[in-house]
C-alpha cells in the first residue's frame, strides 16, 4: 500500500511526497478562501466545491477556514461552519445534510502513537469521524478521532465528544454526554416559537 492507501485505511503512516502535494493544494485553497472579500460571494462557494470532497448545491463556510486535505471532507446539503473551523481530515469526514457549525468547531480524525518511539519516528495515523442529519454542533466543540454523531442531535458549546452520541439528543459537556432526549415536546414547543414569531414579522 502506498502511504495514503495506509493513511486512509487508518493504519500507521508517514508523509510522503503525495501527500505533501495534496497538503499543498488544501494550503493553497485555504489561503485564497481566507483573503477572499465579502462581496466574492460565489468564489468563496466555488473554492469551497473545489476544496472537499463532496458538497450539497449549497455550502457556506465562514473564512478562516483550515483543514489538512479537503479531500476527504464530504458535507451533505446545506452545510454551515461558522468562523474559525478546523478540521484535520487524514481520514474522512463524512457529514449529513443540515448541518451547522458553530465558530471555533474543531474535527480531528488525526492521532499520534502513545508510544514516543514510534511517534517520534514520525508515523501518525487517523480515523474517520462521521456526522449525521440535522445536526448543530455549539461553539469551540472539539470533535475526536473515530466519533460518530447521529441524526437531530444539538451538541452544547465548548464540549469535547470523545464517544458517539445517539440521534435525538441534546449531548454537552468534558467529556460529552447526553443531557436528554429531543422530546415531541421540544418539537410543539419551537413550532408554537416559530407560529409567533412569523405572526409577528412585518417584513
Ligand atoms: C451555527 C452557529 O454559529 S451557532 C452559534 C453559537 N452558539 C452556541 O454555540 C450555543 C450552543 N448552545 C448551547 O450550548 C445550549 O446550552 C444548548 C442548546 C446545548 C442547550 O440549551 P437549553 O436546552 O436551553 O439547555 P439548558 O440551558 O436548560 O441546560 C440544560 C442542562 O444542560 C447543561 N448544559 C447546557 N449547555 C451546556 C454546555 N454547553 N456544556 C455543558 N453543560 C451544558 C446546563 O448546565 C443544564 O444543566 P442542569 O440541568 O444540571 O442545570
Amino acid at each position: 500500500m502506498t502511504e495514503k492507501e495506509l493513511m486512509l485505511s487508518g493504519m500507521l503512516y508517514r508523509q510522503s511526497e503525495e501527500l505533501r502535494k495534496e497538503f499543498q493544494r488544501a494550503r493553497k485553497l485555504t489561503r485564497l478562501l481566507n483573503t477572499s472579500t465579502e462581496e466574492e460571494r460565489e468564489r468563496r462557494i466555488e473554492l469551497v466545491k473545489e476544496l472537499f470532497g463532496k458538497t450539497g448545491d449549497y455550502v457556506w463556510v465562514e473564512p478562516p477556514f483550515h483543514c489538512d486535505y479537503g479531500s476527504q471532507i464530504f458535507v451533505g446539503e446545506s452545510f454551515y461552519a461558522n468562523f474559525d473551523c478546523v478540521i484535520l481530515d487524514e481520514c474522512p469526514v463524512t457529514i449529513g445534510d443540515e448541518v451547522m457549525f458553530g465558530p471555533r468547531v474543531c474535527v480531528y480524525t488525526a492521532g499520534h502513537p502513545i508510544d514516543a518511539e514510534v511517534r517520534d519516528a514520525g508515523l501518525e495515523y487517523g480515523k474517520p469521524v462521521t456526522i449525521g442529519n440535522s445536526v448543530w454542533i455549539g461553539g469551540n466543540t472539539v470533535i475526536n478521532p473515530g466519533v460518530t454523531i447521529g441524526d437531530d442531535v444539538v451538541i452544547g458549546s465548548g464540549s469535547v465528544v470523545t464517544k458517539d452520541i445517539p440521534s435525538h439528543v441534546i449531548a454537552a459537556g468534558n467529556p460529552c454526554r447526553v443531557i436528554r432526549a429531543i422530546t415531541e415536546q421540544d418539537r410543539e414547543y419551537w413550532k408554537e416559537q416559530e407560529r409567533l414569531s412569523r405572526e409577528s414579522c412585518e417584513e
